[in-house]
């Protein structure tokens, strides 16, 4: 089974949806320059009513390692996802698992970034976009997605129900991740395009 997270939960609501259409883990945005940021406490009031199989996984784009900790000490279940300029010595230090994401440039060396990340539980591919860290509703080459890599591979940047399919279909992928392909507006998620997104992934 492929791995689903659905990223950019702001809304209770948005949140159930997802979770009763199959979702795997709903991400939260700790960034406050992101049009999808949340508080945390407008997190928690969602994160503490998540089933135990649903994996809150916490988005941090060069957080303070003061910050990053007080939220693992708080939800030791939460999987933090990396997704600024932090080093490989920032994300290592909490000696927990966590997500490494990587914005493709052309030229990026994933065998190089798994091998620098030994407790990432995962590389999570992005689309780059200069001047943006990530939710940009793009897609990459995913012909530079390897065969063969050290670490599973999820991918994420421009996903939607109509080309996830093909994404599955073109890459061994681990999972998916997705945002702005399944919002009505920024941070507002649309239910139909939510339930279509997962029963694309699931083949049902
Ligand atoms: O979503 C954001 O606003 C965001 C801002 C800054 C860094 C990362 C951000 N989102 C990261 C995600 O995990 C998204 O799901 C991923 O970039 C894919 O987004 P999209 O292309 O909109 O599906």
């Amino acid at each position: 089974m492929v791995w689903i997270k659905i990223c950019g939960i702001t809304r209770d609501q948005d949140a159930q949806v997802a979770v009763e259409s199959g979702a795997d883990a709903l991400g939260f945005v700790f960034f406050e320059k992101s049009k999808r940021y949340v508080s945390v406490e407008q997190a928690a009031a969602i994160i503490d009513q998540l089933p135990g199989h649903v994996t809150p996984v916490g988005l941090f784009v060069n957080a303070q390692t003061a910050f990053v900790q007080s939220l693992l000490d708080r939800w030791p279940g939460l999987l933090p996802q990396f997704h600024g300029d932090e080093s490989p010595e920032f994300c290592e230090q909490f000696n927990h698992p966590y997500l490494r994401a990587v914005r493709m440039k052309p030229d990026v060396d994933l065998h190089q970034i798994a091998k620098m990340h030994p407790n990432a539980q995962a590389l999570l591919l992005d689309a780059f976009k200069p001047g943006e860290y990530g939710g940009t509703g793009e897609t990459f080459d995913w012909s530079q997605i390897p065969d063969q890599l050290a670490k599973p591979i999820i991918l994420a940047g421009g996903l939607n129900p109509q080309n996830v399919s093909l994404a599955l279909g073109s890459s061994k992928l681990y999972g998916v991740d997705v945002s702005g392909g399944v919002e009505a507006s920024a941070g507002k998620k649309d239910p139909q395009l939510v339930r279509q997104f997962i029963q694309g992934v699931k083949g049902d």
